[in-house]
């Protein structure tokens, strides 16, 4: 059975980790680790130690920066990171990141936590057992979250 490592903050808004787990559950049978870190910028280690110690093929890192000038630059050095640990490992660590000032409002925010948590646990799913209809979706516009944007071609 494949292993899918899912990693969250406390510092986010919304429960972004039992939104992916949910929607995992609903397309696959897998085993899933779950931790929950402070902040984004533990994401990292976090998805590191999940894949080195236990055994996971793929990571969800999912975190809210907040909508201050200093948690921008903290989500800079946290996506810094988690790339580092993915290449340390030669495995996918899917960032699913929601910015705090990316809703126009809380419910707004809320909706977008959960469905880009929900958007990328199927890219999760695709990635580890179905990566040919990530294939079929190149070039396509893929949002997660909002809406697509479509292709240039129509
Ligand atoms: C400034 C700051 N901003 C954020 C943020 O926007 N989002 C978030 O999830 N965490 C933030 N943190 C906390 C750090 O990511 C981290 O948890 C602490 O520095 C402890 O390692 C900090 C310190």
């Amino acid at each position: 059975m494949k292993t899918i490592g899912i990693v969250d903050t406390t510092f986010a808004r919304f429960d972004m980790g039992s939104a992916a787990v949910e929607e995992i559950k609903q397309h696959v049978s897998a085993r899933m680790i779950r931790i929950t870190v402070p902040g984004i910028k533990d994401l990292p280690v976090a998805s590191k130690k999940l894949i080195e110690e236990q055994g996971c093929e793929i990571v969800m890192a999912l975190g809210m920066p907040g909508a201050a000038e200093k948690d921008k630059m903290c989500a800079h050095e946290a996506s810094t990171g988690i790339i580092q640990a993915q290449l340390m490992t030669n495995t996918h660590i899917i960032e699913v990141f929601v910015h705090e000032d990316e809703g126009k409002d809380e419910k707004e925010l809320a909706f977008l936590m959960e469905n880009r948590a929900r958007e990328h646990a199927r890219n999760v799913v695709d990635l580890l057992f179905k990566p040919e209809k990530l294939v079929k979706q190149a070039g396509t516009g893929q949002r997660q979250g909002f809406e697509d944007v479509g292709s240039l071609r129509g």
